[in-house]
């Protein structure tokens, strides 16, 4: 358990990894947060663990790890940003356990990601990436032999959220048919239609393309028996997550010539550093564009997210709001005015709220708005009361059963 009074905000310390934007670092000046140590790559488990207890903020992207052990030894973390849409690098169940919520920002790349597609896609259909090496290796291979237009196919599209509806709408436009699957019921977009199966998208599609998140079901989601499916000559595009595909079975299919080729943005193991080698048993193949994971990685979609990750964590570091946030109770809060913010995170258990109300009127004082939300473990309520009182209520709070962590704002 935890409890803090609350510190000035040139007190709070923030570490950014992986070179998140700029846009961030002015938005936390912005609002009086100046202890800001940024790093251009991800840092190791030991890296975090030898440095984690100082710092009040992480903000990370895809390539660094939270494990629990980095949560047991962050002993001052009050919230996590992830500077991406996955949230699959960090332990959200374990920062739970400390009291930590984590933010991300659901949709400032996707445009970005659905533009790469889209190109890949083109690039993929004309077979310009054999040409392109052909052309490197000093050869020329001036031929329309397997080239095609877009206009007229189909591109089947796996997880029909925000990028996949996106991309849907830009194939469209350039004449495509468009199917999709999803595991939940989608409102189809322009002429789009669902498919049933899986087998039966990749049975009818000349173009797959693979935009659903890292969970257990998606876990190689792709493996030797989908690409048998796949028509042949069809081709395969992955800016999802590296741990959709089999990347042994898209070879084999590869080399054997019953996939055409494929664009693959994302890998199983990827380096954790632009320094480390990039190991895959896709290099060498030229049919395949290989990109490092760069599908959200432009300048208008980092800036952007920069601005929208920063200010979740900033309005969380200051008026306690957890809107948005991907594994904690969500609570959108006013400002506080004439009034400290007591928060209280604990375990939904009966009794603890009631137990929580009882230290307010055993030392007499009034709560002036209080906002609660709970999930089915955990339970976030946030006090409101007058100026001078905050401090001795927080000592009791921090003794009620179930208390994981208590904060005070003034
Ligand atoms: N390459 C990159 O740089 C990059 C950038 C952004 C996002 N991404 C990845 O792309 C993924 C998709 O992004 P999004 O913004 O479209 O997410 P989203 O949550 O809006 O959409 C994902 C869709 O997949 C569906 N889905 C989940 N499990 C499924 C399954 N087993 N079968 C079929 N459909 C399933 C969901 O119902 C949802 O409609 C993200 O989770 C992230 O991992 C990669
Ligand atoms: O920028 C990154 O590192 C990750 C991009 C992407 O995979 C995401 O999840 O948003």
């Amino acid at each position: 358990m935890s409890q803090e009074y609350s510190l000035a905000k040139e007190k709070i310390k923030i570490l950014l990894l992986e070179g998140v934007h700029e846009s961030a670092v002015e938005c936390f000046y912005q609002q009086g947060y100046t202890e800001i140590v940024q790093h251009s790559s991800a840092m190791s488990e030991e890296e975090l663990i030898a440095c984690v207890h100082e710092y009040h903020f992480i903000g990370i992207r895809s390539r660094t790890q939270l494990t629990e052990q980095v949560f047991a030894h962050a002993k001052k973390l009050i919230a996590v940003g992830c500077f991406c849409i996955g949230t699959n690098q960090v332990d959200t169940v374990a920062a739970r356990t400390y009291g930590v919520p984590v933010f991300n920002a659901p949709f400032s790349n996707t445009r970005s990601v659905a533009e790469l597609v889209l190109a890949e896609m083109i690039m993929l259909l004309r077979k310009v990436p054999e040409k392109n090496m052909a052309c490197h290796r000093g050869e020329w291979l001036k031929t329309a032999q397997g080239a095609h237009e877009a206009r007229g196919k189909t591109l089947g599209i796996v997880g029909y959220g925000h990028i996949g509806t996106q991309l849907g709408i830009l194939a469209e436009l350039l004449g495509m048919q468009v199917v999709f699957y999803d595991i939940e019921t989608k409102l189809s977009l322009g002429n789009a239609r669902s498919m049933k199966t899986l087998d039966s998208l990749l049975a009818h599609s000349d173009v797959v393309s693979l935009h659903v998140p890292e969970t257990p079901q998606t876990q190689l989601m792709i493996g030797p028996e989908q690409l048998a499916q796949m028509k042949p000559g069809s081709l395969l595009i992955n800016a999802s997550r590296g741990t959709v595909v089999d990347l042994d079975a898209l070879a084999a299919s590869l080399k054997a010539g019953h996939v055409a080729g494929a664009a693959i943005d994302v890998f199983p193991v990827e380096p954790k550093s632009n320094t480390d080698e990039f190991i895959s048993p896709l290099r060498g193949i030229d049919q395949v564009i290989l990109t490092p994971h760069v599908g959200g990685s432009t300048q208008e979609a980092q800036e952007n997210i920069g601005v929208e990750v920063a200010q979740k964590l900033i309005k969380y570091s200051d008026n306690g709001s957890t809107l948005s946030a991907v594994n904690f109770p969500e609570v959108a809060l006013p400002t506080q005015h004439d009034s400290s913010r007591l928060l209280h995170i604990h375990l939904n258990k009966p009794g603890v709220l009631n137990q929580i109300n009882q230290v307010f009127a055993a030392l007499n004082v009034n709560i002036t708005s209080q906002y609660l939300q709970t999930d089915s473990e955990l339970g976030y309520v946030v006090m409101d009361v007058e100026h001078g009182k905050a401090k001795a209520v927080l000592n009791e709070l921090k003794n009620v059963p179930g208390t994981i962590r208590c904060r005070v704002l003034h």
